[in-house]
């Protein structure tokens, strides 16, 4: 069972959130983090990203995916618009990063995103958004807005015991880079992109 660990305010280039860790262990150091921007107005639907680790993306800028830019997106929109970005620990969808960083050394052969991990003898996806519906339900969420374009997370939520009034789409322009992996979202796990054929 997780429960919050530490909460504090932080100032970010996005404007003030408050960074909540939650962890079933206080010695763990990668909890799951809720970072609620400030002024949300918890009564109305609230608008929520459910956001998987992605080291490469968001600390190295890695352009073979959209990550960094999605978090950045999603940060922004709160601050704008209230709301929060609840961050799993699902590195590489939750295959960890050094299988991920095999998997990309595949994907260098030809292999997409999703054959290198089976390749690995990995699901193509390992994660499960139950622990982002249990943080949900520990700071008393009921009403949702879920900002994604991934079905799974729409499915996860439409299944659980909180609501969800929309989807708002997350949607960045693909590069050179990144553009197959966004090919092989829209057309093995059936996110909801636009752009791509
Ligand atoms: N195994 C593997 N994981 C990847 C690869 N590229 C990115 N990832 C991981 O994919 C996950 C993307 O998670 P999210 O940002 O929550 O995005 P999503 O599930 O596609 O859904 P959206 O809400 O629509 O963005 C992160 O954990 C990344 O580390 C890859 O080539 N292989
Ligand atoms: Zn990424």
């Amino acid at each position: 069972m997780i429960k919050i660990q530490a909460e504090a305010n932080v100032p970010t280039e996005h404007g003030n959130f408050r960074m909540i860790a939650f962890s079933e262990d206080e010695n763990d150091w990668m909890p799951h983090m809720a970072i609620v921007a400030e002024n949300t107005d918890l009564s109305q639907p609230v608008n929520v990203r459910f956001h998987s680790e992605c080291i490469t993306g968001e600390v190295f800028h890695s352009k073979k995916c959209e990550c960094g830019q999605q978090l950045d997106a999603a940060m922004k929109y709160m601050h704008e618009n209230g709301g929060l970005v609840i961050y799993l620990r699902q590195e590489g969808r939750n295959i960890g990063i050094i299988n991920k960083l095999k998997a990309y050394s595949l994907q260098e052969k030809g292999f997409d995103t999703v054959q290198a991990n089976l390749e690995l003898g990995l699901p193509a996806d390992d994660r499960n958004f139950g622990v982002a519906i249990e943080i949900l339900n520990q700071l008393k969420i009921e009403d949702i807005n879920l900002l994604t374009n991934n079905p799974d997370k729409v499915r996860f939520v439409q299944e659980s015991n909180v609501n969800l009034n929309s989807r708002i789409p997350l949607q960045i322009p693909a590069n050179e880079n990144s553009k197959g992996y966004l090919q092989t979202k829209k057309d093995f796990f059936g996110h909801f992109l636009d752009d791509q054929k």
